[in-house]
C-alpha cells in the first residue's frame, strides 16, 4: 500500500517528541496501520531554531500551504491557540484530510465549529492529547463508556498547577520558583497564566462534560477559579486539617425529583482542600487522575501523566494510529453527539462545602456571633475550632453542604462582622463524603 502522509503544525515541546516517536517507531507503527506513515512537511514559526532529530528539509514556515497540499492524508496540530489553528484545522479538513489536535482551549471555545466540518467533509477530529495528556480518558468517556449513564467526572487534570500547590506542601516552595520549574519541565502552557488561572482546566472540564453529559459545554459555561490566590495560610490551614489543596475539576449531573437526566450539569474548576486518605491527595508532581462515576460500571479512575512533551506525544500517535486505520479502511471513527441540550447551572446553585479561618476578637459572644451570621444565610456548621486567645484567637469553620452562593454571602457577611479582624482562609472543602 502507498504511505499515508502526516503534515505537522507546531515543534514545540510536544511536536518535537511527535517527530522523534514517529521515526523511532516508523516500523511497528507501519505494521500496526498496515502502511507506512510518512512525515512529509512541519510547519514551524522559527525554522533557524535548533531541533534535535528534526529534518530541517520538512519544515516550512507556510503552514496553510501544508495543511493544503495534496500530497498530505492526515494533519497533526500541535501550535495550540485559537487562531490560526483553527482555520489551519478547517482548511485541514475541507481538503479532506483527518486532523488529531491536542489543542483544548480552542476545542473548548469552538469544538462545535470543528466537530459541524469533520461531518460535513466526512474526515476524523481525534484529540484524546487534549485532556490529561498521555492519560487515555477521551476515548474510554467517547466509546467505552457510551453506553452508560455518567453521572460525574472529577479529578486533577492539569500538571503546572498540581506541580505548583505539590511543591508548596511538600517542600515549602515559593509559587514563583515552583512555576518556573513547571515551565522548564515543559509542563506549562506558552502562556502560564492559562494554568495557573485554571483556564487550562477549564477547557478541559468543558470537554469532559461535554463528552460525559452529551451536552454542548463551552469553556465559558464553566466556573473558573484559579491557583493564584492560594496562600500559605491556604496550604497550611489544610496541613492542619490533614488535607490537601488541589486545583479540581468537578463536571456532575444535577439531580431532579423526577428524571435520570437531572435539571442540568455544573461544571467547575477550583482550588479545593481534599482529605489526604483521598486518593487524589497522593497524585503528585505534573501527574493527573481523574474518577469518572457512572451508574452500571461504578466507580473509574484515570491516573498517569497529564503533561510533558512524550506523554502527551503518546496520546498524539495513539490517535494517529487510530486515523490511519480509519483512512486504511475508508472509514471514520465516531461522531459527537450533543443531543441531551442540559443547561449549565450557574455556580451559586451548586452545593459546596466550605472551610472557614477567620482571625477574631477574644471575647464573650464572638462564637454566637459568628455562628449566627451563619445561620442567617441557611448554612449549617459541621465543625468549629477555636484556636488562640486574646487577640491571636482564630476560629476554624466545616460548613455542611449549602448552594455556593448562600456560602459565598456567609463570608461577605463575616468579613463585615465588627468582631472578625480577618477572614484569613476561605477553601472550598471535597471528598470526604
Ligand atoms: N506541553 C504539554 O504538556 C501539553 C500540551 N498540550 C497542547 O499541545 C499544544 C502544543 O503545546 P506545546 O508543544 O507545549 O507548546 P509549545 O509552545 O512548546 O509549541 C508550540 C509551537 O508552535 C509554534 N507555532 C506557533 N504558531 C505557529 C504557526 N502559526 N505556525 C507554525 N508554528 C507555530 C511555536 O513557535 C511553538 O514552537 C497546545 O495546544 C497545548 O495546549 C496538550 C497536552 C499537554
Ligand atoms: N499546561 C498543561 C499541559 C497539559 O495539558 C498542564 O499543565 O496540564
Ligand atoms: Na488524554
Amino acid at each position: 500500500m502507498k504511505p499515508l502522509r502526516v503534515a505537522l503544525l507546531g515543534c514545540g515541546v510536544v511536536g518535537t517528541e511527535v517527530v522523534r516517536l514517529l521515526n523511532e517507531q516508523a516500523a511497528d507503527l507501519a505494521a500496526r496501520v498496515g502502511t507506512p506513515l510518512e512525515l512529509v512537511g512541519i510547519a514551524v514559526r522559527r525554522p533557524d531554531r535548533v531541533r534535535e532529530g528534526v529534518d530541517r528539509a520538512l519544515l516550512t514556515t507556510d503552514a496553510e500551504a501544508l495543511v493544503t497540499r495534496d500530497d498530505v492524508d492526515i494533519v497533526i496540530e500541535v501550535i495550540g491557540g485559537i487562531e490560526p489553528a483553527r482555520s489551519l484545522i478547517l482548511a485541514a479538513m475541507k481538503t479532506g484530510k483527518s486532523v488529531i489536535t491536542a489543542n483544548k482551549a480552542l476545542l473548548a471555545e469552538d469544538g462545535a465549529t470543528l466537530f459541524a466540518a469533520a461531518r460535513e467533509y466526512s474526515v476524523d477530529l481525534y484529540y484524546e492529547a487534549s485532556v490529561a495528556g498521555a492519560i487515555p480518558l477521551l476515548r474510554p468517556l467517547r466509546e467505552s463508556l457510551v453506553g452508560d449513564h455518567v453521572h460525574r467526572v472529577l479529578g486533577i487534570v492539569n500538571g503546572t498547577t498540581n506541580y505548583i500547590l505539590d511543591q508548596m506542601d511538600t517542600q515549602g516552595a515559593g509559587f514563583n520558583e515552583a512555576l518556573e520549574e513547571a515551565q522548564a519541565l515543559g509542563y506549562a502552557e506558552a502562556d502560564p497564566t492559562a494554568d495557573v488561572e485554571g483556564f487550562d482546566a477549564a477547557a478541559k472540564a468543558a470537554i469532559l462534560a461535554q463528552l460525559a453529559f452529551h451536552t454542548p459545554v463551552t469553556a465559558a459555561d464553566v466556573h473558573r477559579e484559579g491557583i493564584t490566590e492560594v496562600t500559605s495560610a491556604d496550604v497550611a490551614g489544610a496541613k492542619e486539617m490533614d488535607s490537601v489543596v488541589k486545583l479540581l475539576a468537578i463536571c456532575e449531573r444535577v439531580p431532579e425529583e423526577n428524571g435520570r437526566n437531572g435539571r442540568g450539569v455544573s461544571v467547575r474548576v477550583y482550588p479545593a482542600m481534599i482529605p489526604r486518605s483521598h486518593p487524589l491527595a497522593s497524585v503528585r508532581e505534573a501527574y493527573n487522575a481523574v474518577f469518572v462515576e457512572a451508574e452500571s460500571a461504578g466507580s473509574l479512575m484515570f491516573y498517569g501523566a497529564g503533561a510533558g512533551g512524550a506523554p502527551t506525544a503518546s496520546a498524539v500517535l495513539g490517535d494517529l494510529v487510530a486515523v490511519a486505520r480509519n483512512v486504511v479502511a475508508g472509514t471514520t471513527g465516531p461522531v459527537e453527539v450533543t443531543y441531551a441540550e442540559l443547561p449549565v447551572l450557574p455556580m451559586g446553585e451548586t452545593t459546596t462545602r466550605y472551610y472557614i479561618q477567620l482571625d477574631v476578637a477574644d471575647q464573650p459572644g464572638v462564637l454566637a456571633g459568628v455562628a449566627e451570621e451563619f445561620a442567617r444565610h441557611g448554612v449549617s456548621i459541621k465543625a468549629v475550632r477555636q484556636e488562640g486567645m486574646g487577640e491571636d484567637a482564630q476560629l476554624v469553620v466545616v460548613t455542611h453542604r449549602a448552594p455556593d452562593a448562600a456560602l459565598s454571602a456567609t463570608v461577605e457577611g463575616l468579613r463585615a462582622f465588627p468582631m472578625v479582624r480577618q477572614v484569613a482562609s476561605v477553601m472550598r472543602v471535597e471528598g470526604d463524603e
